[in-house]
């Protein structure tokens, strides 16, 4: 008998991607609902419990809603949402975080998929928190730029806009009041004690992500150098398929001084970089924002939980 999936929320921007991706994979059947029933309760409920997986691909409310429907327990959930990403009843969906991690989503029936700037984040500060390389009650600030696309079916349609308004021709940092709701995951995942202060930035092209993270060496116990936080990320990821540390320094990772923000664009790949000098260093984290940051990590996850091979039907 081939393995049931239904996607709540099958329309929208990471709801269509998933559904796209499953649909070829022939060891798995798509449950269908009727389009004009899609937001009816009855309707979505059914489609819930028939379900081996269960996408939610849903705003908060319309996700704990649909989980709150669903009572078969051998449902997974796997929830696209903020809602349930630090609730301790559900699995952080990076298996990449730690054996802890890989082991729970296997086993769990609730996952809560992370948010994309938070999954960039936790994979390049994680390790060195737990190293000891950055206490963990370290001030951290990072920025990130991102594609319109992360905003979902909204923004997506004001930067496809024709004509494009002047103000959406260049950058655009959000978020300002510094309270953006990847903050709780991004402390929860990274063992950090505080929140760090988090600064995305739009820009006007469709996907791709990268996430910026600072580290004044001197002011950290260790003063640790550059190249033992490369060491660090290095030896944490060896033999992740989906993960690739970057050489250290410029040498083959930037274009002319330049850092593309779209490398990992159609893949599950998250890079990770480190670039500095004896005082100061960065940490930078890439990823397609609807690949690692989104349908990617739900389909990764699914296929972990399923006892698939982890990497099936996605490009590395
Ligand atoms: N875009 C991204 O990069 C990422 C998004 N996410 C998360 O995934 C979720 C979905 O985001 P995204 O795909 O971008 O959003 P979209 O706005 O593109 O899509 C949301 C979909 O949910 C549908 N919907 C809304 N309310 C209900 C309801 N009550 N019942 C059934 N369907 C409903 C919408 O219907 P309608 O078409 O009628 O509007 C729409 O199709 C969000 O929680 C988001 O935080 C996660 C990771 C990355
Ligand atoms: C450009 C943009 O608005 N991006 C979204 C994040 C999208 C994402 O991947 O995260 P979620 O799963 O939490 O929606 C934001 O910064 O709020």
């Amino acid at each position: 008998m081939k393995t049931k999936i239904f996607v709540d929320g099958q329309e929208g921007t990471t709801g269509l991607q998933i559904h796209e991706r499953l649909a070829l994979r022939p060891e798995l059947e798509l449950i269908a609902i009727d389009p004009a029933k899609r937001k009816d309760t009855a309707a979505r409920a059914a489609c819930l419990n028939a379900a081996d997986v269960a996408f939610l691909c849903l705003p908060d409310g319309a996700a704990k809603e649909s989980a709150a429907l669903v009572t078969n327990p051998n449902t997974c959930i796997i929830d696209a949402s903020t809602a349930h990403r630090i609730d301790p009843a559900w699995v952080y969906g990076v298996p990449e975080l730690g054996a802890d991690y890989r082991a729970a989503i296997r086993t769990s029936k609730r996952i809560a998929n992370p948010g994309c700037h938070a999954t960039a984040f936790a994979l390049a500060v994680r390790p060195l928190v737990q190293r000891g390389l950055v206490p963990a009650d370290f001030a951290l600030s990072c920025f990130s730029i991102t594609g319109y696309s992360g905003g979902g079916k909204k923004m997506i349609a004001d930067y496809e806009q024709t004509p494009l308004p002047e103000a959406l021709k260049s950058p655009r940092p959000y978020a300002l009041g510094l309270m953006h709701k990847h903050l709780p995951e991004m402390r929860v995942h990274t063992g950090l004690v505080n929140a760090p202060i988090f600064s995305p930035v739009v820009g006007n092209f469709y996907k791709g992500l990268t996430i910026t993270v600072a580290l004044p060496l001197r002011q950290l116990p260790v003063a640790p150098s550059p190249q033992a936080l490369h060491h660090a990320l290095t030896e944490t990821y060896a033999g992740e398929k989906f993960i690739r540390v970057l050489p250290f320094g410029d040498e083959g990772v930037l274009d002319g001084g330049f850092l593309d923000v779209q490398a990992c664009n159609d893949t599950n790949r998250c890079d990770l970089a480190v670039f500095g000098h004896a005082d100061q260093a960065v940490v930078v984290a890439r990823l397609d924002n609807l690949g690692k940051g989104a349908s990617g990590a739900a389909i990764q996850c699914m296929n972990l939980h399923l006892g698939f091979d982890e990497g099936a039907g996605l490009a590395v």
